[in-house]
C-alpha cells in the first residue's frame, strides 16, 4: 500500500518506509514504531458498547483546527485526536522511526497512512468516550481509505475550515509553538500539499453531504458560532456516554 500510493504522489513520504516495508511486513514495521504495550485482541472499537461517533476537522495548516477543536471538546465533550501530536508524540519518545516521521514534518509531506491509522486506531481503542474529533486527518484519499479500512467505519460529520492562504501563513509563522514545520519554506510546501491531497478529501465528503465548511477568519469565538450547527441535529447522539 504505501509503495503504490508513493510512487505516483511526490508529496507523500517515500524513501525510508518504502524500503521499510519491502524488507518486512507492516506489522513488524509497526511493532517496533511504537513503544506501547500491544492491546488485547478481544478490545477494540467493535466491541464498545456504543458505536463510535466520528468527527474528521479538515482545513489548512494554521486555518484554526486546534483551537476550534478545544472549543468542541469543552462544549460536546469529545475526545481530541490530533493527527500530527501523536506522530509529534512518535518523535519525542525517540521511538525507531521517530526520525522518518520528523524528516516527513519537516518536508510538509504526509506520513504513510498505515502509520497515522494505527496511532488514532489505538487512542480509539483505550478510550472509554465513543465521540471522537479526529483533527488535521484524512490528509490525503489515501489517509481516507486507509482509515475506512482499518478502523471499518466513516465520520457522522467533517468539518472544513476554510481560510485564505495568506492568513494561514501569518498564523503559522506566528504560532511560536516551537514546531519545526512553522518556518516560510515548510509551510509553502506543506500548502501544495494541502491543495493536492487534502481538497480532494473535502469534495469527497460535500459529494456525500457530510461536509460543513466554515470560514475560518475572524475572532475565534464567532468561528465557533458557525461550529456549533453542525452538530445541531447528534445532540442526542453525542450526549450519550
Ligand atoms: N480565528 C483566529 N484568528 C487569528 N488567529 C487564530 C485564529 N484561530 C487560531 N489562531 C491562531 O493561529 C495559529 C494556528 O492555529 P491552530 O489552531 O494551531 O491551527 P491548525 O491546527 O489548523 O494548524 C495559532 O497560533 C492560533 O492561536
Ligand atoms: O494525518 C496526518 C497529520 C499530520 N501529518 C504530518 O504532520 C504535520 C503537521 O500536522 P498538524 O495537523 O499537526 O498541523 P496543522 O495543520 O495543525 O498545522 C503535517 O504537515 C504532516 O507532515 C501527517 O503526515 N498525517
Ligand atoms: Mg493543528
Amino acid at each position: 500500500m504505501w509503495r503504490r500510493v508513493a510512487s505516483f504522489s511526490p508529496f507523500i513520504s517515500s524513501t525510508k518506509s518504502s524500503i521499510l516495508s519491502q524488507l518486512v511486513p507492516t506489522m513488524k514495521i509497526w511493532e517496533s514504531f511504537t513503544t506501547e504495550a500491544p492491546i488485547p485482541v478481544n478490545h477494540g472499537i467493535s466491541s464498545k458498547d456504543s458505536t463510535p461517533f466520528i468527527t474528521f476537522v479538515l482545513g489548512g495548516p494554521g486555518s484554526g483546527k486546534g483551537t476550534q477543536c478545544a472549543k468542541i471538546v469543552d462544549t460536546y465533550g469529545f475526545k481530541h485526536l490530533s493527527a500530527g501530536d501523536l506522530l509529534r508524540r512518535e518523535i519525542a519518545r525517540n521511538s525507531e522511526y521517530g526520525s522518518t516521521i520528523l524528516d516527513t514534518i519537516k518536508e510538509g509531506r504526509i506520513v504513510p497512512s498505515e502509520v497515522t491509522v494505527r496511532l488514532i486506531r489505538r487512542e480509539m481503542e483505550l478510550s472509554d468516550n465513543h465521540k471522537f474529533l479526529i483533527d488535521g486527518f484524512p490528509r490525503s484519499e489515501e489517509n481516507r481509505i486507509s482509515f475506512e479500512r482499518i478502523i471499518g467505519a466513516e465520520p457522522n460529520i467533517v468539518l472544513f475550515f476554510d481560510c485564505p492562504e495568506e492568513e494561514m501563513v501569518k498564523r503559522v509563522l506566528n504560532r511560536n509553538q516551537g514546531r519545526v514545520d512553522d518556518n516560510i519554506d515548510t509551510i509553502k510546501k506543506r500548502l501544495k500539499v494541502f491543495e493536492a491531497l487534502n481538497l480532494p478529501v473535502v469534495n469527497h465528503y460535500a459529494k456525500k453531504g457530510k461536509l460543513h465548511k466554515i470560514w475560518a477568519v475572524g475572532a475565534e469565538d464567532e468561528i465557533f458560532e458557525q461550529v456549533r450547527p453542525a452538530f445541531a441535529g447528534c445532540e442526542q447522539v453525542i450526549s450519550e456516554s
